[in-house]
């Protein structure tokens, strides 16, 4: 039966000269790096504070992962349930502690992630990376840019430390780590100076790139965003300061599709971005009205992400997930924003965007509207059921099957049992 509705379907893309089989492949060999922090609503292991910074996890929804043992049975029901290879993305603020074991995040080492490295390699995985500059004592007023020296050198060691244990991570798994740098510094209200908080970030930035790393191991990426909740009025790092520091100084640039004005979208973004930089870093995301972090949807930002991302060459993007809603099932927020991910990349490489191009080159843009509009009539539904078979994951309807007896089976049950230690 599958075979047949492929069959029809390839039929129907051939009309517009578009490759089912060669879409299949290409979308095999894109990964997508997933957010750990989705599991626990962004509290992480260290107990150094309540989520903090401008970012909120809203919702109660029964189960959340509390140790590394929890969460990482929730990571891998969760990648049963997505199609292809893709990559983690750890937090510093979820190091592994052996019981009586702790270390201030200045003083992280590779040890504390070991768990993490060995859970990555046991199931083909690449690590990401992120220092965590919030949800601690010393983030409650600024971090990079602060103007109290102990803070800022205190969070430097963290990110330097961050960059170490990532490398660590490309060593094990023999692929490059990202380690993305996003600070919550800012101001509830009119700032009198806005220099000085930004001459500070960018001096503790050239201090922490000072230090002796490989760059073909570890990308450093720094991610910008307009506001955040009590920090509306100024952020330090800034998308036009992070952008320009970045192509200064051979970092990557992230772009989080929550990060900007709410009529601003990063899909216009990346063609301009990739016209003077080698690679670019995306953090998918779904805001409504603020960065509210909603499940990435398949909606027609994602969609449009997904078809600059592929007109863009995806081999140059660094593509993540990011957002925490706690008011759902956590496995099933994870399944649906990664395959809304996904299959906006399949839409996007079964579309026929030399044909495109040159009809609006041809200024013919009757017909491109025809068949923009066309298209989304197009079968993808069918290619997508074929991707999932074949990449031995369950189709659309009948991942949540598995999820809901994940919930009864183990995530009910975690209120009932006390908190695990590690
Ligand atoms: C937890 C992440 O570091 C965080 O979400 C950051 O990437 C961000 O987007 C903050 O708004
Ligand atoms: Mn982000």
């Amino acid at each position: 039966m599958t075979t047949e509705k492929l069959r029809w379907a390839a039929e129907q893309y051939a009309q517009w000269g578009v490759d089912v089989e060669a879409a299949l492949a290409a979308l095999a060999q894109i990964p997508i790096s997933i957010h750990c922090w989705q599991g626990d609503d962004v509290i992480g292991f260290d107990g150094a504070g309540d989520l903090s910074g401008g970012i909120q996890a809203t919702g109660n929804y029964p189960g959340r992962a509390r140790s590394f043992t929890e969460l990482k049975q929730d990571i891998e029901t969760m990648l049963c349930l997505i199609p292809g290879h893709h990559r983690l993305n750890l937090h510093a603020s979820y190091a592994v502690f052996e019981p009586g074991q702790k270390a201030e995040r200045d003083q992280l080492e590779i040890q504390h992630f070991q768990p993490w490295i060995d859970f990555a390699k046991e199931r083909g995985l690449g690590l990401d990376f992120n220092p965590t500059l919030f949800g601690h004592p010393l983030a409650q007023t600024a971090t990079l840019s602060s103007a109290d020296e102990t803070i800022r050198q205190f969070w430097i060691r963290h990110c330097q430390a961050c960059i170490r244990i990532a490398e660590s991570f490309a060593d094990q798994l023999g692929t490059s780590s990202l380690v993305n740098i996003w600070i919550p510094d800012g101001l509830k209200d009119i700032p009198a100076d806005r220099t000085s908080p930004r001459q500070r970030l960018k001096a503790s930035l050239d201090q922490i790139l000072a230090m002796d790393y490989d760059r073909s191991k570890v990308k450093v990426a720094v991610e910008s965003k307009v506001f955040g909740i009590g920090i509306e009025s100024y952020t330090v790092g800034s998308h036009e300061f992070y952008m320009n520091y970045a192509a200064q100084n051979g970092l990557l640039c992230l772009l989080d599709s929550g990060h900007y004005h709410p009529t601003e979208t990063i899909s216009d973004k990346i063609s301009a971005m990739l016209m003077f930089t080698d690679e670019l870093a995306l953090h998918i995301s779904r805001p409504v009205r603020w960065d509210s972090d909603h499940v990435v949807l398949y909606d027609d930002e994602t969609r449009q992400i997904a078809q600059e991302i592929i007109c863009s060459g995806a081999e140059r993007i660094r593509i993540a997930t990011d957002y925490f809603d706690a008011s759902i099932n956590r496995i099933a927020a994870w399944v649906i924003g990664v395959r809304s991910v996904q299959k906006a990349l399949l839409n996007a490489l079964l579309t026929p965007q030399e044909k495109m191009a040159k009809l609006q080159k041809q200024q013919r843009f009757t017909e491109l509207m025809a068949l923009q509009e066309q298209l989304k009539m197009a079968p993808i539904g069918e290619v997508w059921e074929v991707f999932c078979l074949r990449q031995g994951v369950p189709g659309e309807n009948a991942w949540l099957k598995v999820v809901q007896d994940y919930e009864k089976e183990v995530l009910l049950k975690r209120n009932e049992e006390k908190e695990e230690i590690a």
